[in-house]
């Protein structure tokens, strides 16, 4: 593999007459945190729908090392190892914080028929297995989820929610792990103890790509080695943190004309 983990170029997405992303070049490397910035609207939560295939394409390229992802399944792009969380909670409330974090690993495990009927101990095994990840992740990631593994998802806080999903992000071993607003929903607390997780988790897993899509720029700072402004589904900035809030064009998109 050469060059960027992450590349797409001139990728562009038109819902009719509307470009949600106009003609967009992003790569990201290997443990790198990109923070993706950008007024409401401005084609964030449509890049990770791109990227992950469930919108597809309307132009451009996406390849993930050597792979070439553009507009391919869902399932095709998870597996090849890039997985996300959604901005509006997507847990299985009345299922077990187990449950909602072994859903993650589905698209990994091997569920055929033949394996399913005629090689059952190998299942078994895979399962068990599963079992086991479940637990390590959870323990390492929040010991509160850990402790109450097996208790409906719908018990937790929101904080701990956010945890839930994160593990179910992370328990698919991604090699690109896009987080589309974390924060929402919480507090000023809860943010600063998230972000603190985050950080644990990147430190453990240096290998890992993240794509951040935060509107509290206080995380953006803390966690991102790297930022990426969307106005209008174009790409207004790339840089270092300091350097976007001073940025002329950052500060008109977010302000107006009169910034
Ligand atoms: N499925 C869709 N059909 C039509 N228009 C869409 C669709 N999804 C997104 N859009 C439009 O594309 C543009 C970009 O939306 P997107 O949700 O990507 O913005 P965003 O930067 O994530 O915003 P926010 O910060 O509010 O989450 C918006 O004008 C939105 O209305």
């Amino acid at each position: 593999m050469t060059g960027a983990l992450l590349a797409c170029t001139g990728l562009t997405m038109r819902f009719d007459g509307l470009v949600a992303l106009d003609r967009l070049d992003f790569t990201l490397d290997c443990g790198e945190t990109v923070g993706l910035v950008g007024p409401n609207g401005s084609g964030k939560t449509t890049f990770f729908n791109v990227v992950t295939g469930l919108y597809r394409p309307t132009a451009g390229t996406v390849r993930l090392g050597d792979l070439d992802l553009f507009a391919k399944s869902p399932q095709t792009i998870g597996q090849a190892g890039i997985v996300r969380t959604f901005q509006r909670s997507r847990l299985m409330l009345e299922q077990s914080a187990f449950d909602n974090i072994v859903v993650g690993k589905l698209t990994s495990l091997d569920l055929g028929l033949t394996t399913n009927i005629f090689r059952r101990g190998r299942w078994r095994a895979e399962v068990d297995a599963s079992i086991r990840e479940v637990r390590s992740l959870a323990h390492r990631f929040n010991p509160v989820i850990a402790d109450r593994l097996f208790q409906p998802a719908g018990s937790f806080t929101m904080i701990d929610r956010r945890r839930i999903e994160i593990c179910r992000a992370l328990i698919a071993k991604p090699r690109v792990l896009l987080l589309d607003e974390p924060s929402a929903g919480m507090t000023h607390d809860e943010t600063r103890q998230l972000m603190g997780d985050l950080l644990a988790f990147r430190a453990e897993l240096p290998e890992l790509a993240v794509v951040l899509v935060e509107h509290e720029m206080d995380v953006i700072r803390r966690v991102s080695d790297r930022c990426v402004v969307l106005n209008f589904g174009r790409k207004i900035f790339e840089g270092a943190f300091d350097a976007l809030m001073a940025d002329r064009d950052v500060q008109t998109a977010y302000l107006g004309e009169d910034a």
